[in-house]
Formats: C-alpha cells, structure tokens, sequence
C-alpha cells in the first residue's frame, strides 16, 4: 500500500486579531512546529520594528512599490490597516497551492474578508481575542517596539477589529499562551484531515477495496 498523501487541497490558513494579542507569536511557533506549512510575508509599507528582518517579517517597501503591486495586480488582497499598506503577494501563494501545500496567513480582518471570498473552499479563519483590552495594552506596551501614539491608535483600533470576530470559523482568547497554541494547532490539524483536501482518499480506498483478504 502507497504511503503517497498526495495529491491534496492545501489549507489557506488566516489568523487574525487586534494588535497585541498574540497572533504573531502563535503563528511563529506554529511555523517551527510544521515545516510543511509556508508562511506569507506581506508586502507593507510600514517601517522596519527592532528585531524584525526583512523578507522574512515583512517585505519592507516604498508607498510607490506597493501602488505598482496594486496596479499589477500582484496581491491576492491588500488593506489599508493602522495607517499603513499591507498586502499578500500572489505569486507564492499560487505556487504553494499548485503544489498541495498550505500557507499560513498574519493579516488583518479585511484581507481574511477577500481571500474567503475568492477561496471559499480553502480559506480557513481564525481569530485570536485579547484576555482583555487592558492586558492588550500592557503586552502593546511590554513588547516595547512601538512609540506610544502608535500603540494608542492600535488600542483605539482593536474594537472596530473585534466587532468582525463573528465573519470567522473560530474564534478563541489567547490568555494562556501554551492552551492557545495548542489549539490554533488543532484546528490547523483537523482542516488538514478534512476528506476533500486529501485528493489521495479515492486512490486509496479503491486499492484498499481491491486487496484480496
Ligand atoms: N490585509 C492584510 N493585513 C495584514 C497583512 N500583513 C499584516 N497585516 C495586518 O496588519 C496589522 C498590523 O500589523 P503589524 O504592523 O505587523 O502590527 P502588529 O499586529 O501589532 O504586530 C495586523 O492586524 C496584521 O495582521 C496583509 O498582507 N494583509
Ligand atoms: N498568551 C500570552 N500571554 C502573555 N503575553 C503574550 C501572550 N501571547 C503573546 N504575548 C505577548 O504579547 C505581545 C504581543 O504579541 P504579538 O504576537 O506580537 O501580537 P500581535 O501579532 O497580535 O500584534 C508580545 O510581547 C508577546 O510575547
């Protein structure tokens, strides 16, 4: 019997949330856990933080550079989001798909919005809360790579987030951070199990009805 698990449907894997609630920190060690799983660096024209590299965090670009993105039409979506451009290149996310694998996406209610429009099969949402906006001002704040205007309007912004937390699949409070992950994990687990991603079943199940016992 083949141990072939292709070909399958890969999962497009949005996670969002207000700022500071923890979403890139679970969607990094979700990335280390699974390397099978490819993550989509976002084009922005937001400037570089402390600590973040360039095309592995984001794609760092001009105002100029991410309106010809928009012009040719190279971004699977893109939001205007805390005042600053953010888009997620199509190329590697096509790429990824033809290839059965699945992507992993940090964006923002908006772009989670477009791609489960355009891929409705494949699109899977989640969105991450704070325990509440107090503890999401004291992590905005602990992390320490924001000037203080910026984490007010992030803070100011986090309700208007939260109110599109019905528009997902699943929704959860990271508080504890270890309980979190494993559940973002589980999800991932389980909508990769699901039998019209796994294109191989229908080979497998002829050869497995077609074995003489
Ligand atoms: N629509 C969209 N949103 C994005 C994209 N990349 C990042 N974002 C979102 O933009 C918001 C700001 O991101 P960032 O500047 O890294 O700040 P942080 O969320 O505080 O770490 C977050 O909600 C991100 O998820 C993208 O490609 N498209
Ligand atoms: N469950 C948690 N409990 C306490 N601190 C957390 C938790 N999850 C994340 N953090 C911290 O909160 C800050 C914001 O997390 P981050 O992943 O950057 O959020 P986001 O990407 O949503 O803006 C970081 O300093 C991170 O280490």
């Amino acid at each position: 019997m083949s141990n072939d698990r292709t070909p399958r449907r890969g999962v497009l894997l949005i996670v969002a949330s207000p700022s500071g609630a923890g979403k890139t920190s679970l969607c990094r060690r979700l990335m280390a856990d699974h390397g099978g799983l490819q993550l989509s660096v976002s084009m922005t024209t937001r400037g570089i933080r402390p600590g973040e590299v360039a095309d592995r965090d984001y794609h760092f670009v001009s105002p100029e550079t991410f309106q010809q993105g928009i012009d040719d039409n190279a971004f699977l979506e893109w939001a205007d989001v805390h005042g600053n451009r953010y888009g997620s290149p199509r190329a590697p996310i096509d790429k990824a798909l033809s290839e059965g694998r699945d992507v992993l996406f940090d964006i923002d209610w908006q772009g989670a919005a477009q791609i489960a429009e355009k891929c409705p099969e494949d699109a899977v949402r989640v969105f991450i809360l704070p325990p509440s906006l107090e503890e999401l001002r004291r992590r905005l704040v602990t992390r320490s790579q924001d000037a203080p205007e910026v984490i007010e309007r992030r803070i100011a912004n986090a309700k208007g987030e939260i109110e599109h937390c019905s528009e997902f699949d699943y929704v959860f409070v990271n508080d504890d951070f270890d309980r979190s992950y494993a559940e973002l994990a589980h999800i991932y687990h389980a909508e990769r199990s699901r039998r019209f991603r796994n294109i191989w079943v229908r080979g497998y199940q002829a050869s497995l009805l077609a074995e003489d016992v």
